[in-house]
């Protein structure tokens, strides 16, 4: 079938925040379709601070679908990429603009190209999710243009396909990772438990301890972690289901001393699994730890169950109008 002719471009544009995990995501049980061992829980942040907008055109003058990160042309040929044009071609529909004398039929996607531009308002690759951001972004966008009707939650599941945390950045607030269990991934995708305007008075404060580059990617140290750490075994099968229950309580509940104590405790775990794994893992710097202890100072010394926690080697705090909370980040800001 050939692709409709013409000079015309049709674009549309997104934009899509990063996401903090409460509860972490660590480990795949399908490394292809990026299915996870564990459910996880994440925060959702306002994307005015760290977001990626996206555009996409499609064009019957484009000979090969292309794509510019940050204004720097990229490969498309990863499999990541590759994995959500397919899934989101493949749901695409029909569109008409009369007015432009447009018109796209089901099956001519198949044989249009398109171009994708995207920047991110934050460091990319540094360490602060951009992927997450990213393909949430890019997922979502290439629906609008291609007039998918699928809702968020299917559309979570092709955004997994890219970066397994950026499934939950297709919904604001508070948002769960249902691991699933089917062998093709259908039943891995995102939910929200509650909307931005749940918990209005809860703040993150992203904080920088290091401007190194992080010296192992998620993707390969949570590998290394599957294969080599028994603690990540006994952590998915033993520990996260029933903190991934109490999590969803805590925050049902605006229960902000629940909510961070399950928070420390597995960002705590998380760094045990890495260090566990073979060759150790360490996200945390001297300045990480320094700013634990003098948390825990501050905390006592207030007389109130106040409780932080902090991953990797930059530190995200939480603040309510009551609490204060130091939130697991990645952040490498320049
Ligand atoms: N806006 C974007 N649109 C599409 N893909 C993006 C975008 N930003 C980043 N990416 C993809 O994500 C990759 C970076 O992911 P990587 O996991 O290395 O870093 P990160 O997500 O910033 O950090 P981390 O996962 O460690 O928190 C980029 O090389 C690119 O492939
Ligand atoms: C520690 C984490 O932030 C790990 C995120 O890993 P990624 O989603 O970046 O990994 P891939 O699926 O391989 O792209 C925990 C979390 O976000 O849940």
């Amino acid at each position: 079938m050939a692709a409709p002719e013409g000079q015309w471009v049709l674009m549309a544009t997104g934009r899509s925040p990063t996401n903090i995990a409460v509860i972490k995501y660590w480990g795949k049980r399908d490394e292809a379709l990026i299915l996870p061992v564990n459910d996880s829980i994440s925060v959702t942040l306002d994307p005015d601070h760290l977001s990626a907008t996206t555009t996409v055109a499609v064009s019957p003058s484009f000979p090969s679908d292309r794509m510019w990160l940050n204004g720097k042309e990229i490969s498309l040929s990863g499999g990541r990429f590759q994995s959500c044009l397919r899934e989101i071609r493949k749901r695409a529909c029909e569109f008409e603009d009369e007015k432009k004398g447009i018109k796209i039929k089901k099956e001519d996607w198949e044989n249009l190209h398109v171009h994708i531009a995207s920047y991110n308002n934050f460091p990319t690759a540094a360490g602060l999710a951009s992927s997450a951001a990213g393909f949430a972004c890019l997922v979502f966008t290439l629906g609008k243009l291609m007039n998918v009707k699928e809702d968020y939650g299917e559309l979570s599941s092709i955004a997994r396909q890219g970066s397994g945390s950026a499934c939950r950045s297709l919904f604001g607030g508070f948002v769960k990772w249902c691991m699933g269990k089917k062998d093709d991934g259908s039943d891995s995708l995102a939910v929200q438990l509650a909307d931005e305007t749940h918990w209005n008075d809860l703040v993150i404060i992203i904080a920088v301890v290091s401007s190194k580059q992080k010296e192992t990617s998620s993707t390969s140290g949570m590998r290394d972690s599957v294969v080599t750490s028994p603690l990540l075994q006994y952590r998915a099968q033993t520990v996260v289901p029933s903190r991934v229950l109490k999590m969803e309580e805590a925050i049902k509940n605006r229960d902000f001393d629940s909510f961070a104590k399950l928070t420390c405790a597995d960002s705590n775990q998380f760094h045990a699994v890495c260090l566990d794994t073979s060759p150790p893992i360490f996200y945390m710097n001297d300045t990480s730890h320094r700013i634990i202890s003098l948390v825990e100072k501050w905390n006592h010394s207030q007389g109130t169950p106040q409780v932080f926690f902090l991953l990797f080697l930059n530190i995200c705090c939480l603040l309510s109008s009551q609490y204060l909370c130091v939130l697991p980040g990645f952040a490498i800001l320049p």
